[in-house]
């Protein structure tokens, strides 16, 4: 079953032993995928619940609502309502103030004629910005909208909810400011010319979502460029957690990744880096496949092998990573027993996880749980922590192999909200940096 939709149900169900089992029992019987659950208010003879519910589609969700209000004995549904959309009403960051303003002395600190001489420090040595403003502690989260998740090029203005999401995550795992920039030209030169022209008021820049192949050249440019780090979550991100999801389950499988085949379909921003991160690892046999010709060549550049089909792919290879946008891409029939399985599309999988493990699969998993949200705030907390330059492969994979050892024998990753993980890369990323620098 694939879950597109969440909803909330609000049911109100009367205290009657075993009432409120049978409510869950018709969410289960539906083969909806019962989430968290709310008690909103406790009555002298009824409690109501705010039931969250992962469905099929609009029909799955009409037909659990009449299944539940056919229950009887007093259960009702008051209300079918779409937190996901409410949780985005006004947006999902605003930009706060870390000093309180109560008195006139407040303000003259905080502001005119206070802040004056602030300015002049800075002017007279520039290092002091570092100390005195929010610059080294804010990253901007750049995107032109041309991939975003794996719904394409919808623009700048709809990817904006997936920056705020980044933002979001800067701040509550490592508490960087990050600050969406939404670009309306996806041209190599005028991307490059705007960023460089805006970089001063941020410690580092976060490119998402930008599609290849002019991803590429964008990043080189600006990592060339300037002097603060530059990274392309899509590629480096990615490629940081689908290496430690593999090396998790090569460690549970006993299998040596270097002497494994693996196999990459869609050779993209995502596809390509993971390609590159693995030869770079030391794996001997990367094999590649993708629609574009372009996209075929740079593997071939990059040290990989490339092949015609997703068949080849499928027949050929230990460990299959996916990132193509294309949903069901990968069918049961293609799965290989003991393969290990790694389909990363957003929002929709090449083949769902529970699929891949019926066909026979070792290890499955989708893009919810192998997700760059693993490595990305550490990333930058690190490489902001020791005010490195850039990001370089070997903080990359100090990276990658934190995520390994913060994860649990038997599980691919650790869980995205468990704020060990986000310590372990930020030190291992600032341990590598420094190691870096004093070379
Ligand atoms: N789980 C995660 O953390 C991440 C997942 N992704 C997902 O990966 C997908 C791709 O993202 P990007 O690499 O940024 O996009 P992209 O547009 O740069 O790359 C997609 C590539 O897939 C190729 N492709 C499309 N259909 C194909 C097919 N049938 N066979 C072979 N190749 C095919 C395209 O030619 C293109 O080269 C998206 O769905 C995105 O959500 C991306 C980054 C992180
Ligand atoms: C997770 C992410 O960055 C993506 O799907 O594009
Ligand atoms: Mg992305």
């Amino acid at each position: 079953m694939e879950y597109s939709v969440i909803r909330n149900l609000i049911v109100e169900i009367p205290q009657v032993p075993g009432n409120f089992a049978k409510v869950v029992s018709v969410i289960g019987s539906e083969l909806a995928d019962l989430g968290d659950i709310e008690t909103l208010k406790i009555g002298t003879h009824s409690t109501i619940r705010d039931i969250s519910v992962q469905f099929e589609d609009e029909a799955h969700i009409e037909r659990v609502v009449e299944k539940i209000s056919q229950l009887g004995g007093g259960i009702m549904i008051h209300a079918v309502s779409d937190d996901v959309l409410k949780a985005h009403e006004g947006g999902k960051i605003h930009m706060g103030s870390r000093r309180e303003i109560r008195s006139l002395g407040d303000l003259r600190r905080v502001y005119t004629p206070g802040v004056a001489n602030v300015c002049k420090a800075i002017e007279k040595d520039p290092e002091q910005a570092h100390y005195f403003t929010g610059i080294g502690n804010t990253v901007a989260i750049v995107t032109d909208g041309t991939a975003i998740l794996g719904l394409g090029d919808i623009g700048p203005v709809a990817g904006m909810p997936v920056m705020e999401g980044k933002a979001a995550l800067f701040d509550q795992f490592v508490g960087i400011s990050g600050v969406p920039i939404l670009l309306d030209t996806s041209d190599p030169d005028q991307v490059v010319e705007t960023i460089k022209h805006i970089h001063k008021g941020y410690g580092g820049i976060l490119l998402e979502d930008i599609g290849s192949p002019h991803c590429f050249e964008i990043e080189d440019r600006l990592k060339a460029e300037l002097d603060v780090p530059v990274m392309h979550d899509d590629q480096h991100g990615t490629a940081v957690v689908t290496l430690a999801a593999i090396l998790s389950a090569c460690r549970t499988a006993g299998v040596d990744l270097a002497k494994a085949k693996v196999g990459q379909i869609g050779l993209g921003a995502a596809g390509l880096a993971i390609c590159r991160m693995l030869l770079a690892y030391g794996v001997e046999e990367v094999y590649g496949s993708d629609l574009s010709q372009d996209a075929r060549d740079r593997l071939r550049k990059s040290g990989g092998t490339v092949v015609s089909t997703v068949d080849e792919i499928m027949e050929n290879s230990d460990i299959v990573v996916a990132t193509t946008g294309v949903q069901g891409l990968i069918k049961k029939e293609q799965v290989r027993e003991g393969q290990i399985i790694l389909a990363l599309s957003n929002p929709h999988p090449e083949i769902r996880p529970d699929e891949a493990l019926e066909a026979g699969a070792a290890f499955a998993a989708d893009g919810r749980l192998v997700n760059n949200v693993l490595g990305f705030p550490g990333i930058f907390r690190g490489a902001l922590n020791a005010r490195a330059k850039e990001i370089t492969y070997p903080m990359l994979i100090a990276a990658a192999q934190a995520i390994v050892d913060s994860t649990r024998e038997g599980d691919l990753v650790p869980h995205p909200l468990d704020p060990n993980v986000h310590v372990a890369v930020t030190e291992a990323v600032e341990r590598a940096a420094n190691t870096g620098l004093a070379q």
